[in-house]
């Protein structure tokens, strides 16, 4: 029992935590996604949180959870891949991490393709504006910046558009289309922060631009360090605004985590996303974290695909003050 001594601001049971493990690769088109929390777990880290660092585990790390809503036919729509598959699973994993959050659990959600994040934003989101009365902030680190609108994306996978949705950039009147998305389950495009971006589409950029979000790419990493880009972040966020941490592991260098479905070179070094996580446990605003985009069986050494579920181990450690004296 060493968990650390930050005061939690925003959670009543800052001791448990509300895990989610969402074997799930409907957002993107390569297989293996959908066992990174298994191999996650497998290697033991939620037995060290639990033994290690103190936390009571409260919740579902049965895997295969979201089998069942998988539809005979799935059409494209509006240009998206999987669309009924993806909205379902997202409708469901929104209330098991409402639940989380409303019950004031820390919400841990371990995926699975980025898409997940429509659940766990929305859930965490129309929980802490319930419970608290406020707007919720997330930080979105990332070499992407899953913002495209159905319509803007060359893909068509929907893990590029999970920020379009919760933003309310992206809507559709069809409750099985993203449709039971409503107004109080909502991201304020003001209390987005981005970090570590380094491969975002040409219409993606325009909706940074227009939309004035906050974002620091790894040439502001690189201009003004990890230490400084995560001061100006939380100043951003404001310091009295539960924060909700959406971690993409391919934000890291392939050279720490080769393992995943979309890597980018020139990434964030492990220090350096570990330093995001301690930033923001630091805190004591933390009330949600995501991991995702964990793919083992993509690296071409098995030493890469361990290298990767290490890598996304330390993160979700950090962020729950593992490392802090
Ligand atoms: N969560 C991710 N790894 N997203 C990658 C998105 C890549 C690209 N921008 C797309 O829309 O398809
Ligand atoms: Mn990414
Ligand atoms: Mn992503």
């Amino acid at each position: 029992m060493n968990r650390s001594t930050v005061e939690s601001r925003f959670l009543s049971k800052p001791e448990e935590l509300g895990v989610t493990a969402v074997g799930f690769s409907g957002g993107q088109p390569k297989a293996g996604v959908d066992v990174g929390p298994a191999a996650l777990i497998e290697s033991g880290l939620l037995t060290e949180i639990r033994d290690e660092l103190g936390y009571k585990i409260v919740g579902d790390t049965a895997v295969n959870l979201y089998k069942d809503l998988v539809p005979t036919e799935d059409p494209d729509y509006r240009g998206m891949k999987n669309p009924l598959t993806v909205s379902a699973v997202n409708r469901r994993l929104a209330d098991q991490v409402y639940k989380h959050a409303s019950e004031g659990r820390l919400a841990l959600t371990l995926g699975g393709d980025h898409s997940i994040a429509i659940g766990t934003v929305s859930g965490t989101a129309r929980a802490i504006r319930e419970r608290l009365n406020r707007e919720i902030a997330v930080i979105w680190v990332d070499a992407h910046a899953d913002i495209n609108t159905p319509e803007g994306s060359d893909s068509g996978n929907i893990h590029g558009m999970p920020l379009a949705f919760v933003t309310g950039l992206a809507k559709d009147e069809r409750e099985e289309y993203f449709g039971w998305l409503r107004d109080d389950m909502r991201l304020n495009l003001r209390k987005l922060v981005y970090i570590g971006l380094r491969d975002v589409d040409a219409h993606e950029k325009q909706i940074l631009r227009d939309n004035g979000i906050k974002a620091f790419s790894m040439f502001d990493v690189d201009r003004h360090g990890i230490g400084r880009v995560m001061e100006m972040a939380l100043a951003h966020i404001g310091a009295d605004t539960p924060i909700h941490l959406s971690f993409d592991v391919d934000a890291l260098d392939p050279m720490w985590a080769p393992s995943t479905g979309t890597p980018v070179r020139g990434g964030l070094t492990l220090r350096e996303g570990d330093y995001i996580c301690e930033a923001v446990h630091l805190t004591g605003q933390l009330v949600a974290i995501d991991l995702v985009e964990v793919n083992p069986s993509l690296a071409a050494t098995e030493a890469g695909a361990n290298e990767t579920v290490r890598a996304g181990c330390s993160l979700v450690r950090c962020a729950l003050g593992d490392t802090l004296l």
